[in-house]
């Protein structure tokens, strides 16, 4: 058996058992989900990070390529505590190394303390624990990471949906989970797939009922284009985000992002709606969240665990983000309604005032 080595920016250097072959670096990240694990590993928002799975047995359902949210995997690396055959293998496959019987607790009680950390992993034959601690030691910071959206994004526009009719909508892709793109198909939309940094221009070309930021990797203050856009369109056209999105969008209008200790991710994270009094089970990926939304957005939902905010809503404009990921796959479907409250957005929202009778 190959050695497996995982070096830590908290100065540990784990030995696990070799599953997939490689070195790699990157953010190290957890998350408590317990099901969903191909959804997790090709959704974009993990590009550039480490992905622990705290749940002990990962794999048992086998691998599906109907359940993939993008066409390939996107964390540099995979640690966990079991990883069966199936998963270990489609991750060789891509390239991608992998480490299992590792104590997990350990390593998400290190991300706990001392937040979401730099990571080198070395895993093959004859490598050794300074083979992982080279790998740590030029890992960059995820802010600095400022190209990340072309690493993820459409090169070209994409038309999705084009004889449906219903509203049209521009995806702005920084990073698309495919299961937004089919819960604005399945709902009639008509969905153009827009490169990250799309002109204003190409976007008033296709004269879209609403503008959707999506999720996507990295620090949303390093999608500038993105940003540009939501203050162009914002006073004429509804506008729309998840996740990222909804951290672009906060930035976009005077509001201010920053980096969590180690965030959110899993399918269990509890949202409370302020004005319902409703509790909602959600699922979340994120390490970045909004701390001011500024004066131009409201905040509507908060996380019940520590009340960072997870809906924003538009004061004087159309607009409506979630932090968490209404769209689900992998996590519970509480919330696949925000769909049709965005596209609801493309019919004026208001009635018209009535006209006072003369008398
Ligand atoms: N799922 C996402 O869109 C993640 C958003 C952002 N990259 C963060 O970590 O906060």
């Amino acid at each position: 058996m190959n050695p497996a080595y995982v070096a830590l920016e908290s100065g540990h250097v784990l030995e696990g058992r070799a599953r997939a072959p490689g070195t790699a670096r990157g953010e190290l990240v957890f998350t408590t989900a317990y099901t969903g694990y191909e959804e997790s590993l090709t959704d974009p928002s993990y590009e550039e990070q480490i992905l622990t799975f705290s749940y002990p047995l990962i794999g048992n359902y086998g691998v599906r390529e109907d359940r993939f949210e993008s066409d390939r995997i996107h964390p540099r690396a995979v640690l966990a505590r079991e990883l069966t055959d199936d998963v270990a293998d489609w991750l060789a496959s891509e390239g991608v190394p992998a480490v299992d019987h590792l104590d997990t607790r350990d390593v998400v009680t290190d991300v706990r303390e001392g937040g979401a950390m730099k990571c080198g992993i070395a895993v093959g034959e004859d490598i050794t624990p300074d083979d992982a601690r080279a790998e740590l030691e030029q890992c960059e910071a995820m802010s600095d990471h400022t190209e990340i959206g072309a690493q993820v994004s459409v090169d070209e526009p994409v038309v999705r949906g084009a004889d449906n009719d219903g509203p049209t909508v521009a995806l702005v892709d920084c990073g698309a989970k495919g299961s937004i793109v089919d819960s604005l198909l399945a709902r009639n939309a008509t969905v153009h797939v827009l490169p990250h940094d799309v002109s204003t221009a190409d976007v008033e070309a296709v004269d879209p009922d609403v503008l959707f930021v999506s999720n996507g990797p990295g620090d949303p203050v390093n999608f500038e284009a993105a940003i540009d856009l939501v203050q162009a369109f914002v006073e004429d056209t509804p506008v729309a985000g998840i996740c990222l999105g909804q951290q672009i969008v906060a930035e976009a209008l005077g509001g201010v992002t920053e980096k969590m200790t180690f965030g959110h991710r899993g399918v269990n994270q509890p949202v409370l709606d302020l004005e319902s009094g409703r509790v909602v089970m959600t699922t979340q990926n994120h390490g970045y969240t909004v701390a001011e939304p500024g004066d131009h957005l409201e905040v509507t939902q908060i996380n019940v665990n520590d009340d960072t905010p997870e809906g924003l809503d538009g004061i004087e404009y159309d607009v409506l983000t979630r932090q968490y990921h209404p769209e689900a796959n992998p996590g519970p479907e509480d919330t696949l309604d925000f769909f049709d409250d965005v596209l609801a957005m493309a019919t004026p929202r208001r009635s018209p005032r009535a006209i006072p009778a003369d008398d």
